[in-house]
């Protein structure tokens, strides 16, 4: 699609804020007067944060907004927007850093350029019991720069950014509107059709499909053969020791 044809979708709603602690934060307060889903971007974030209590690195110029929803479904099926969420940051991107550049998706929620993580996804969500009141998904995107090889732990992908890989450069509003338009594109596929044609298109640009992956968990490491992606999610490897269903890990390549 021509990037010249995306318009902001309809029914959501978008705030654009200069500085916030983190858009998800920002979205946890917002989240008792929601009426419609909501984009949340800010310029800077000042306390950003990524998976497993890491904190994000998140400097103006870089992209840093999260998507505020009430999502109908068991909280099992909320997680399943990570995908949808990735497959959208993928199609965004896509419109940025033109034909010449890779862009792939690494399990469970990274999106890499040329191999190296440009984006990361993070969701939170709130509910009780079966329900989910709301849900958070903040998406970081390193669009101007991206932190040193250093500052990320031991064995993990080398964090690159869009500017640094091709060149391009977008403003982060205006990537706010490709990838609104593409979330929208997506979770309606997910809302019609269920997790089958988010799963079919995840694993047509999945990282390492068919590869040798090491899964940690926190209570262990599982090495094995990335054999595809589970219909719940999870990541499907074959190892020495038979088939392991893999619901939450780091993986490292
Ligand atoms: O790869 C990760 O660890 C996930 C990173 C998610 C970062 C984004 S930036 C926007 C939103 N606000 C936050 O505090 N975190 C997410």
């Amino acid at each position: 699609m021509s990037a010249d044809l995306i318009t902001w979708p309809e029914g959501v709603a978008r705030h654009v804020l200069t500085e916030v602690d983190s858009t998800n934060s920002e979205a946890a307060r917002l989240a008792p007067g929601l009426t419609q889903p909501t984009w949340i971007m800010a310029r800077r974030q000042t306390a950003a944060r990524g998976r497993r209590g890491r904190a994000w690195v998140s400097p103006e110029g870089n992209f840093a907004a999260t998507l505020l929803m009430r999502p109908a479904g068991d909280p099992a099926q909320a997680a399943l927007r990570s995908f949808v969420a990735a497959l959208a940051l993928a199609d965004a991107l896509a419109l940025v850093v033109g034909p010449g550049a890779v862009i792939s998706l690494k399990w469970p929620n990274d999106v890499l350029l040329n191999g190296g993580k440009v984006a990361g996804i993070l969701l939170e969500s709130a509910g009780t019991g079966a329900g989910v009141t709301h849900l958070s998904i903040g998406i970081g995107v390193n669009l101007v720069a991206a932190p040193p090889k250093e500052a990320v732990e031991p064995g993990a992908l080398t964090p690159v950014s869009v500017m640094g890989e091709t060149g391009a450069r977008i403003a982060p509003e205006e990537l706010l509107t490709y990838l609104a338009a593409a979330f929208a594109r997506w979770e309606a596929q997910f809302s019609t059709y269920g997790f089958a044609p988010i799963r079919t298109a995840w694993l047509a640009r999945a990282a390492r499909l068919g590869q040798h992956v090491m899964a940690r968990t926190m209570a262990e490491t599982i090495e094995g053969t990335f054999d595809t992606l589970g219909e719940d999610g999870s990541l499907i490897l074959v190892t020495p020791a038979g088939r392991r269903a893999i619901p939450a890990a780091d993986v490292f390549f």
